[in-house]
């Protein structure tokens, strides 16, 4: 998967926890929908929550009116279709859509295990830090346990301190995109083990499409190329990928 200055094997990615979290314009959700693309490239089916409607340009069968059946869009997950939520209007039946949707989920993947992506864009909406509803109950479960059931988690979110801490800090790869909020940097401290001395002016000094790239204990800062523009040919199917290139 070639994401820019950075290239991922599917095998490091899937069935983990992925935080992008940044700054309003810093690039996040493009991050997201490159991955997707790249994940969807390789056959691995996402079902994307998406409150703003930024990722109807990917090749996704999209919902916006949830009068449908929970368990027909799971099956349609399970063959391998990428699905999009526009969840742009919440109300009850949204919320009630989602909870059933995700719990039949999670029921199915036990028995299926098929490798795929839940992505919460807006994380903070659904699972809050220091609230729990029946949503945020399956999805944190999700996220912590669904390694298991080939269920791995992109979380993408403005408000680092406003997401599920249990998750956020349990996540396996993260991409850091520009903060300036001492909240913020607070978040990505405890995030990283170890800081170099200019780390808030290099956090804060990042542009569009910049990122922190954390994982295994070892960071690097990388550029993310813009969604749908020219890339190197995919490789489906081999899955032998550079590892990462830094
Ligand atoms: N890697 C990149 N290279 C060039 N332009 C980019 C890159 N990433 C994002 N952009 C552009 O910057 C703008 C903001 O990007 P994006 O929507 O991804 O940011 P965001 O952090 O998700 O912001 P928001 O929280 O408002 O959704 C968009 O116009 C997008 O096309």
């Amino acid at each position: 998967m070639e994401l820019g200055s950075i290239t991922l094997t599917k095998e490091q990615v899937l069935r983990k926890c992925i935080a992008i979290l940044g700054i309003r314009g810093s690039g996040k959700s493009n991050t997201a929908k490159v991955m997707s693309q790249e994940l969807m490239r390789e056959g691995i089916p996402l079902v994307i929550v998406d409150p703003d409607g930024e990722y109807r340009d990917l090749n996704a069968v999209t919902f916006d009116k949830f009068n449908v059946d929970p368990e027909e869009l799971v099956n349609l997950l399970m063959i391998g279709k990428s699905l999009i939520l526009d969840v742009n209007e919440w109300n009850e039946e949204v919320f009630k859509f989602l909870t059933e949707f995700f719990n039949y989920l999670w029921e199915v993947s036990k028995v299926y295990r098929r490798d795929m992506f839940i992505l919460l864009e807006e994380a903070h909406e659904f699972i809050p830090q220091g609230e729990r509803s029946p949503l945020s109950d399956v999805l944190v479960r999700i996220a912590l346990r669904g390694r298991k059931r080939g269920l791995g988690m992109i979380l993408v979110s403005q408000r680092s301190a406003k997401v599920n801490k249990d998750v956020l800090t349990q996540s396996e790869i993260y991409f850091l995109h520009k903060v300036v909020h001492p909240v913020d940097m607070k978040v990505y401290k405890e995030i990283l083990p170890l800081k170099t001395k200019d780390f808030d002016k290099e956090v804060k000094s990042m542009s569009t499409g910049e990122a922190i790239f954390y994982k295994d204990g070892e960071f690097t800062k990388v550029w993310i190329r813009k969604f749908d523009e020219i890339t190197l040919p995919s490789n489906p199917g081999n899955g032998q990928g550079e590892g990462v290139e830094i």
